[in-house]
């Protein structure tokens, strides 16, 4: 990393130097720094190249390449989060400047309360007073790029717009072999986009960088929304369900998500500010707003096609260090998430040979389900739902035969749920869908039904 040593406390700015992308090779640079030191280069790589772009699709790719390098430039401010911000080489509008404020300030909430950082104030992109012109048309075609993560929630979008009749191409980022499957076996087109964070970025942390959580689906929506762009289509689809909305809360703090960018207010936000800066025919939607975490649970019961092959466990996932050798950890708040919300719906034979093993009746887990439910302890840090679905999941497993013995349906029959009122305990009203979503509106008139049973 040449002479420059990182000093974090010392660093002054950090610098949005330039992004480029070659059509020719499908290969994206988003090019930052702090201060005068080195350049850190991230890559994302569509498959496919070359691509042929007309000057609209050209200038309307840049835009939204410039609105990637503007998102994903959190991974790199967040090691040592400087008091200034500079954008070199284009500017932006207030608009634009205010997105990305809330990206930054929200999708680094877990970040900064663990490290025991204020960021309020500190964020402020530098902006112009003129607004942008408003995006054009681009006239592009009627196609969804349906963002696949290896878990339930994207299946089922997949599965809904499949029994929908709707053209879907299945797309994710990164190298996972266990997403790789997963889109394998939907039988669907599939499109896998690389993404290479600069390497000087592991140097940093050893060297002592701040690190920590960052609004990841933030970034996937803003490489997809471009590829969207270069491909020419008109729909970007994620599957956030409603439950993503709500952090957990602290006591003394408040609230903090660590799924902020799969909340309501990003997806508005970003979608909104896709077709008024990007594309005015560029739709960025979640299939699954209207639903909570148990109803989306309640639609993956329906079929076990992808039973062998999908995992909700984020220890898969991780760029560095040793993968699981199963699917699932069977230890981690999504494992123990995952199972509870799916017991309610999945007959449990099915459900023990997908985890491999009945997580409910082993007393050593008792303090990861104590978090979910909220009982002496904060909803964890991770993609899991609200502390009333998992009371409302324990509260209907006490009601059935085949889980009431269970070490910790039991134990919540016996000590919890007396302390509870029973009204909260009702999965039903969870079950209840939601309007407030922004998916195509002829789309949802066909869908409602389907998600409602
Ligand atoms: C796999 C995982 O959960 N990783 C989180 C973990 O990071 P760790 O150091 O254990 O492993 P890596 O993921 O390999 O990351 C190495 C370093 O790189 C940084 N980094 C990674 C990706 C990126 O886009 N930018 C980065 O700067 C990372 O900070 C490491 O220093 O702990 C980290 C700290 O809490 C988390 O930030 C890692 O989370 C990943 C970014 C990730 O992809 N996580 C998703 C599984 C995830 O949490 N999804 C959320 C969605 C939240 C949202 O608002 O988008 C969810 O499903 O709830
Ligand atoms: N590597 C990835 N590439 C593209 N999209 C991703 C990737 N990882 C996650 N996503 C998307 O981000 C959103 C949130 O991910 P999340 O992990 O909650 O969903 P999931 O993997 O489909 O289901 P589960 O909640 O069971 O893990 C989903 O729309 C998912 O498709």
């Amino acid at each position: 990393m040449s002479d420059w040593v990182f000093e974090r406390d010392a660093i002054r700015a950090f610098r949005f130097v330039r992004c480029g992308f070659d059509p020719a090779t499908g290969v994206a640079r988003l090019v930052y720094a702090f201060d005068d030191g080195p350049e850190l280069v991230e890559t994302v790589t569509l498959p496919g190249a070359p691509f042929a772009l007309d000057d609209a699709r050209a200038a309307a790719a840049e835009r939204a390449l410039q609105l990637l390098h503007l998102i994903a430039g959190v991974s790199y401010y967040k090691a040592a989060v400087p008091a200034e911000i500079r954008i070199e080489g284009y500017a932006i509008d207030a608009d634009t400047a205010t997105l990305l404020d809330a990206v930054y300030l929200n999708g680094l909430g877990e970040f900064a309360y663990r490290n025991g950082l204020d960021l309020r104030g500190r964020i402020r992109f530098p902006h112009l007073d003129d607004a942008a012109a408003p995006a054009p048309v681009l006239g592009l075609r009627e196609h969804a790029l349906v963002a696949i993560g290896g878990g339930k929630d994207s299946l089922v979008s997949i599965e809904a717009l499949r029994a929908e009749g709707v053209a879907q191409t299945v797309t994710w980022i990164g190298g996972s072999q266990l997403i790789a499957a997963c889109a394998a076996h939907t039988g669907l087109p599939t499109f896998n986009i690389g993404r290479q964070l600069a390497p000087q970025l592991f140097d940093l942390n050893r060297q002592g960088a701040w690190n920590g959580h960052i609004p990841v689906t933030a970034v996937n929506s803003a490489i997809i929304a471009f590829a969207a762009v270069v491909l020419g289509v008109d729909q970007v689809v994620f599957s956030n369900e409603r439950s993503a909305s709500y952090g957990s809360i602290i006591p003394g703090t408040g609230e903090v998500n660590h799924q902020w960018s799969k909340g309501w207010a990003f997806e508005s936000a970003f979608g909104a500010h896709l077709q008024s800066h990007v594309a005015a025919d560029l739709q960025y939607y979640s299939l699954l707003r209207p639903l909570s975490e148990l109803a989306v649970a309640r639609q993956f019961a329906k079929t076990d096609r992808y039973d062998a092959h999908f995992s909700s466990c984020n220890r898969n996932f991780h760029i560095l260090g040793e993968r699981p050798t199963s699917r699932w950890c069977g230890v981690c708040p999504k494992c123990h998430f995952v199972f509870l919300a799916l017991a309610p719906f999945v007959p449990k034979l099915r459900l023990v040979g997908i985890v491999g093993r009945n997580l409910l009746d082993d007393p050593a887990q008792t303090a990861g389900f104590d978090a979910l439910l909220e009982y002496q302890d904060h909803k964890p840090f991770e993609c899991v739902g609200e502390g009333r679905e998992s009371r409302a999941a324990m509260a209907a497993l006490a009601q059935r035969p085949e889980w009431r013995e269970d070490a910790l349906v039991a134990r919540f029959a016996r000590e919890i749920a007396p302390q509870l009122h029973a009204d909260g305990l009702r999965i039903e009203p969870l079950l209840v869908l939601d309007e407030e979503q922004r998916i195509p509106a002829a789309l949802w008139e066909r869908l409602r039904d389907r998600f409602a049973a």
